[in-house]
C-alpha cells in the first residue's frame, strides 16, 4: 500500500543575519529569497517549495526580528514574524553556533506554544571546539521546549538532510500544494525585483540601501527576451547620486549584474532599464508601504 503523502507548512524564524535566507534557499535548491552579508535584506514572507516521493515542505522565509530601530518599517516587519508564525505546522528558529544575544531571546516569546518548533543550530562550520556547543545549546534548550535541536551549516550543505528528515515528522498528512518543479508561488517579476534590491545590497555603502526599495514599472514579454523597466525609490535628494555613481556607472554595475541574474531566473534575454525616483519618507509610512505591496 502506498504511504500517505504529507504536506505542511515551515516558518524560518531567526535575528538578521543569521542564515534564514541562507538556509531556505539550501533546502529548496534553488535561488529563491535573496542573500546578502548586511542585516535585514529580507522584507517579505516568500514561499519556497521542496517536495520529494512523500513530503512537501512549504517554506516562509521571514525579516529578521528586531526592535533596535523604531519606525513603521519594523513594527511591520514584528507583524509579518508574528502572523508568519500564526499558522505554520513546525517552526524553525534559526540561530548562529555559540552566538546568543538580547535579540535572539526576543524571538522566545513568539515561537508558538501549540506548534513543534526546532532550534537550528546554524554556521558549526565556524566553530572549532565542536564540544563547546553542547553547553552553549543546552542553556537555550532550557528556555523552550524545541521539540528537537540540529546544528548545521546552510552555506557548507552540512546536515541539511537531517533537519529536513526532523521537519518531515512534523508535517500533516495532505495533498501537495504546488507543482512538484514549483520552487515559489511569487510571480516572477517580485523576485526579479528582489535580485536588483540584491545588487544594490551589495554594491552601494552601509545605509542607503535600507532606504531603497524597487518596482517593477513595466514587464513586456516578447519573441526575443522580456523588455523590464524598474524603478528604485530612494528617500532623499541626496540618495541618488550615490546610488547612480560618477558617470551613472555604479547603477550600470547594478543593473548588468541584475540583468545577469534575471536571464538565468527566466532562461531567456532579457532588456532591463532601472530609473532611480526620489518618494521621500516611503519607509516611514505604512500606507505607502501598502501601496508598494509591502502587505
Ligand atoms: N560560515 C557560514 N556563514 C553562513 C552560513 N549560513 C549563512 N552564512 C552567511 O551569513 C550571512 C547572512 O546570511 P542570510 O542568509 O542573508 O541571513 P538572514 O538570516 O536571512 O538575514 P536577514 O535577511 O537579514 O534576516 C551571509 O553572509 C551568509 O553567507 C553558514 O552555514 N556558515
Amino acid at each position: 500500500m502506498n504511504q500517505p503523502f504529507h504536506c505542511g507548512f515551515v516558518a524560518v524564524v531567526g535575528r538578521p543575519n543569521v542564515g534564514k535566507s541562507t538556509l531556505m534557499n539550501a533546502l529548496v535548491g534553488g535561488k529563491v529569497s535573496i542573500v546578502s552579508r548586511k542585516a535585514q535584506t529580507t522584507r517579505h514572507r516568500i514561499h519556497g517549495v521542496y517536495t520529494n516521493d512523500s513530503h512537501q515542505f512549504v517554506f516562509v522565509d521571514t525579516p529578521g526580528f528586531q526592535t533596535r530601530h523604531g519606525g513603521a518599517m519594523n513594527r511591520m516587519m514584528n507583524r509579518v514574524v508574528t502572523q508568519a508564525l500564526a499558522d505554520v505546522d513546525v517552526v524553525l528558529h534559526v540561530i548562529e553556533a555559540g552566538k546568543w544575544s538580547e535579540a535572539d531571546a526576543q524571538l522566545l516569546p513568539l515561537l508558538p506554544k501549540t506548534r513543534p518548533a526546532i532550534l537550528v543550530v546554524n554556521k558549526v562550520d565556524m566553530v572549532k571546539d565542536k564540544s563547546s556547543l553542547f553547553a552553549f545549546v543546552e542553556k537555550i534548550m532550557a528556555q523552550h521546549a524545541y521539540a528537537a535541536v540540529v546544528p548545521i551549516s546552510a552555506a557548507k550543505g552540512f546536515q541539511l538532510d537531517a533537519l529536513r528528515t526532523e521537519i518531515a515528522r512534523h508535517l500533516p498528512e495532505g495533498e501537495p500544494m504546488f507543482e512538484e518543479d514549483a520552487l515559489t508561488d511569487r510571480p516572477v517579476r517580485f523576485i526579479a525585483a528582489e535580485l536588483l534590491r540584491e545588487k544594490i545590497f551589495r554594491l552601494v555603502g552601509d545605509e542607503l540601501p535600507y532606504a531603497c526599495t524597487v518596482v517593477i514599472e513595466q514587464w513586456e514579454e516578447t519573441e526575443r527576451g522580456v523588455n523590464i523597466a524598474a524603478c528604485v525609490l530612494v528617500e532623499r535628494d541626496s540618495h541618488k547620486p550615490i546610488l547612480l555613481g560618477a558617470g551613472g556607472g555604479h547603477m550600470k554595475r547594478i543593473a548588468t549584474e541584475a540583468r545577469q541574474d534575471m536571464v538565468k531566473l527566466l532562461d531567456r534575454p532579457v532588456h532591463l532599464d532601472v530609473y532611480v525616483k526620489v518618494r521621500k519618507g516611503w519607509s516611514e509610512r505604512e500606507s505607502a508601504l501598502r501601496e508598494l505591496g509591502y502587505d
